[in-house]
């Protein structure tokens, strides 16, 4: 399965530093050799239900069907902290190498693949390795680049043999393979469904796991379809960093776009696209609407010429606004709201039909995080603060608003079938509630956060709420 470097076991004397040793005089005049102070590793308190909490659960699920205990793939993280430097220190280089035709097991619900390879430095011990973007059935060439105690982060250096699911023939994003914005495209549509249908039934594994045993929960049915694969992002924040050495003004603008995903080198012809930094410079994103690639044409003209005054990194908010057209007056004259412009000072937008509801709709793209900004969602609007939470696939919502309106008519007891109260918790600017009122006799809406609430209020008026 592996073929790594060679090994040589470390010992202590790998471990200390000799510069960072006091060594105080006996009374003989002799140096006195203190003993090395350790730096310690401390683990941080994950949240089990955040990324890096579901990928421990992942883990320990990988090493179940492997037979291995967590002891067995255990890492020796204090030795590589005591190294005598923190990139070519004798241990840091045994941990951090390249690792030939590893079989990928596994993959995370996040998209990364799981491995397992030997440990470098006792022999009998294994590491779980994470491979972004390795599929299972995958044989590939990594490179290790960071050690924590239950697994080790590497990147994607090759693929020597390829899963029989992966499909990188569809691949549409120039910058996928390096870019954190997309994960799945190299796997059909059904795959990557089937994927989040195993995230769901994974959720309920780790943190119901009552309700999985005494088998008290209804069958997981198939994932619902977006209709758009591509273009489909209401939402998306590029942003940008100073560079850590302060100069007085900057000369070159500095990238702006998304996080790059370690520093993958297994596609070969896109290596240079986006430059090579911690944030990529994207140009285009093939997962956002055509007004939000409008609007970021728009907004990353605008930084070229205004990068000099910024102080700090700054993330940018692009969310899709929509206006309700009257067909018998012209569309720009009915733009009011402000939005990102063109270069000739014009705001940019597309138009779109609502065949079912026969309306036509001016989409724009809003830059300022308190605007507020309308989504139309199969003949209900609802208005919120551009930089809160809503949805951002609208173009699936009719749908999963009609399958939860469908399934909640589940009639109170000994009453005239009429569902009499929904509660939405957790209801934001009250999306759900309001597309699933009608007939209901009180909609009951939960939310932590006051502009949304204010908001929900706000969109209930007139409805059946
Ligand atoms: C994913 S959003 C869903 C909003 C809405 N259901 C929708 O689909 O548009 C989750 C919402 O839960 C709210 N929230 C988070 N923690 C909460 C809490 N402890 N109590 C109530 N609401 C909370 C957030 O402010 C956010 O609006």
């Amino acid at each position: 399965m592996t073929g790594s470097t060679e090994m040589v076991p470390p010992t202590m004397k790998h471990t200390v530093d000799n510069k960072r040793l006091s060594s105080p005089l006996t009374d003989s005049g002799n140096r006195r050799t203190k003993k090395p102070k350790l730096r310690k590793y401390k683990a941080k308190k994950v949240e089990t239900t955040s990324p890096m909490g579901v990928l421990e659960f992942e883990v320990n699920d990988l090493l179940k069907s492997q037979n291995l205990s967590r002891e067995q793939v255990l890492n020796d993280v204090t030795s590589i902290l005591n190294d005598k430097s923190s990139t070519d220190g004798p241990i840091v280089l045994q941990y951090h190498r390249e690792v030939k035709n590893v079989k990928v097991l596994e993959i995370t619900s996040n998209g990364n693949g799981l491995a397992l390879i030997d440990n470098p430095v006792v022999t009998e011990k294994k590491q779980v390795v994470i491979i972004p973007f390795g599929l299972p059935g995958d044989v590939v060439n990594i490179k290790v680049f960071k050690t924590h105690p239950y697994y080790v982060e590497s990147d994607l250096l090759d693929v020597v043999e390829k899963s029989p699911i992966r499909r990188d023939d569809l691949i549409r994003d120039k910058y996928f393979g390096k870019s954190s914005g997309s994960q799945l495209e190299f796997l059909t549509y059904d795959d990557q469904l089937e994927l989040k249908r195993k995230t769901i039934m994974n959720a309920y594994k780790f943190f119901a796991p009552r309700l999985v045993a005494e088998k008290l929960l209804p069958p997981f049915d198939t994932t619902v379809a977006s209709p758009l694969r591509f273009g489909y992002r209401t939402k998306i924040t590029p942003h940008f960093d100073m560079p850590k050495r302060k100069q007085k003004e900057l000369s070159v603008r500095p990238p702006l776009g998304f996080g790059q995903k370690g520093r993958p080198q297994w596609r070969k012809d896109t290596l240079d696209i986006g430059g090579h930094g911690s944030i990529l410079d994207i140009d285009e994103c093939v997962l956002a609407t055509e007004v939000l690639n409008k609007g970021l044409t728009n907004e990353r003209r605008k930084f070229e010429q205004e990068f000099k005054n910024y102080k700090k990194g700054a993330t940018f908010l692009l969310r899709e606004n929509t206006t309700i057209l009257d067909p018998s007056k012209p569309t720009l004259e009915q733009l009011t709201e402000e939005a990102s412009r063109d270069e000739n000072g014009d705001i940019s937008y597309v138009e779109v039909e609502d065949k079912k509801n026969n309306v036509r709709l001016a989409k724009t793209c809003v830059t300022n995080p308190r605007q507020i900004v309308t989504e139309y969602v199969d003949g209900y609007t609802f208005n919120f603060s551009a930089g809160e939470f809503f949805q951002n696939n609208n173009s699936i919502l009719p749908i999963v608003t009609k399958y939860v309106r469908d399934n909640l008519q589940a009639p109170a007891k000994g009453d005239d079938n009429k569902t009499k109260f929904l509660v939405d918790a957790y209801c934001g600017s009250g999306l759900f509630s309001i597309c699933s009122s009608k007939g209901v006799d009180k909609v009951i809406g939960v939310e932590i956060s006051a502009d949304s609430v204010s908001f929900a209020e706000k969109n209930s008026k007139g409805k059946w709420c």
